[in-house]
């Protein structure tokens, strides 16, 4: 188990050597290990995914996540007319809607559904095998619900391919890629893709709903936020991507999110594929390593208070070195290191910024007129939720909404 980063390379640094990276550079995931087993997948699988969602093509995705997001915001907004104080289900479909687009190109609501209801299936089966431990028992409920996570939309995307209707997506740039008649090449795009739209949805679900959680408990951060996007975008419009780089508050939320409740605590197991000496202990090739990113970015000296959720602490200062940015361990270490990083961090990015702009985020009320306490506790699991919660997603202006909704006008030249 890696508790600590510091003792191999300096610490503090502003990009901080990382023993943790160091050590699990020579590993391979478990992940990979127990689902894919040959090496020839394993780079297959990095290659893609590096290639697709490398960071200077996350412009493709844009028109259909601003898209997503206008449906994320509508639900919002209707299901607080109703009086809902629930909200889990809008995000979910707003992380898996614009993942099943990216990877299958799949975009009708009722389809999107229901793969996103597929992946929740998978998702208990993993939270009911528990965390590491037993790690080949822990993946096995994951591994038998992973058919039909692959199958279904895979069926769907040849059909689309087969009728000439398929949109670019990471799956048809692959096979489009692929020679004719390849079907082991076929068979392998059909793995990496399947693997990765569980992997992809679940996370961004959790990152979105944990932000929500803490701006729902510190209602300062939020008000903060809002007058910076207020400031730097107005009130007629919403945010939008050419904005991020000037809303550094914002982005400091996130950031503070990422640290305070990682989405994967004890990260992904790797499994040593040489022989090593770390710190005078040898360690035999095959050894299994555990990054513990909760205790890393739980560490005092580096984030003093660590368990108060403050963004303050990544918005840069004259003459202060900024702490260890907890990107560098809540996505994994080494060369496994989470691929999806810069759309995930986009997804989350678009969400979080046009919900601040639109609505107040505030505790639900009882029948009695008294506020519903939403209680900070997290699922067991690889991947770790925050529990049910209530809340409410109060309109900033009344009225406004069907107007902003129209200056989001990229949307409408997407597909
Ligand atoms: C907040 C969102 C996300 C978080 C916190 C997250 C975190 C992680 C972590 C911790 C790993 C394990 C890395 C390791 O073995 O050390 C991982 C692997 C992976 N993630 Fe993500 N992820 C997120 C979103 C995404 C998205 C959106 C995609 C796809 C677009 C994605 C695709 C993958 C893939 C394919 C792997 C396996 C990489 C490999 O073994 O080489 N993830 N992720």
């Amino acid at each position: 188990m890696a508790n600590s980063t510091c003792a191999r390379g300096s610490y503090g640094s502003s990009k901080p050597a990382n023993a943790t990276d160091d050590l699990l550079e020579k590993s391979i995931s478990y992940i990979e290990w127990t689902l894919w087993m040959g090496m020839e997948l394993r780079s297959f699988l990095r290659k893609m995914f590096h290639q697709y969602f490398q960071p200077r093509s996350l412009a493709k995705f844009h028109p259909f996540q601003r898209k997503a997001v206008l449906v994320l915001l509508d639900s919002l907004i209707n299901l607080s007319k109703d009086g809902e104080t629930e909200f889990k289900g809008p995000f979910q479909r707003y992380a898996g809607s614009v993942i099943l687009r990216a990877i299958y190109g799949i975009t009708t609501q009722e389809d999107q559904e229901h793969y996103v209801s597929l992946v929740n299936r998978a998702i208990l089966g993993i939270a009911q095998a528990g965390s590491h431990g037993n790690f080949l028992v822990d993946y096995l409920p994951f591994l038998k619900r992973v058919p039909s996570l692959r199958d279904e939309p895979w069926e769907k995307l040849q059909t689309s391919v087969a009728a000439g209707a398929a949109l670019d997506c990471l799956a048809t740039e692959n096979l489009n890629k692929a020679k004719k008649d390849d079907t082991q090449m076929e068979v392998m795009i059909r793995n990496c893709t399947g693997v990765a739209y569980l992997a992809a949805t679940d996370t961004t679900a959790s990152l979105l709903l944990s932000t929500v959680l803490s701006l729902l408990h510190n209602p300062d951060v939020q008000a903060r936020a809002q007058r910076e996007l207020d400031t730097v975008v107005g009130t007629s419009r919403l945010p939008d991507f050419g904005d991020r780089e000037n809303l550094p508050y914002l982005e400091a939320i996130l950031t503070e999110s990422l640290r305070i409740y990682p989405v994967l605590p004890l990260a992904v197991p790797h499994h040593s594929i040489e022989d090593d000496v770390y710190e005078g202990y040898f360690i035999p090739k095959g050894t299994t390593f555990v990054a513990n990113s909760w205790a890393i970015l739980h560490n005092k000296h580096a984030y003093p208070d660590p368990l108060k959720f403050n963004p303050e602490r990544f918005v840069q200062k004259e003459g202060e070195k900024l702490p260890p940015s907890p990107l560098l361990y809540a996505f994994g270490y080494g060369r496994r290191q989470c691929p999806g990083r810069p759309f995930a961090l986009d997804n989350a990015w678009l969400a979080i910024a046009c919900i601040l702009a639109t609505f107040n985020i505030k505790k639900a009320i009882n029948q009695d007129g008294t506020e519903i306490e939403a209680e900070i506790a997290y699922t067991k699991g690889m991947v770790s939720h925050p529990e049910d919660f209530k809340c409410r997603f109060v309109p900033r202006s009344t009225g406004a909404w069907e107007n902003i909704k129209l200056t989001f006008h990229h949307v409408e030249t997407e597909e």
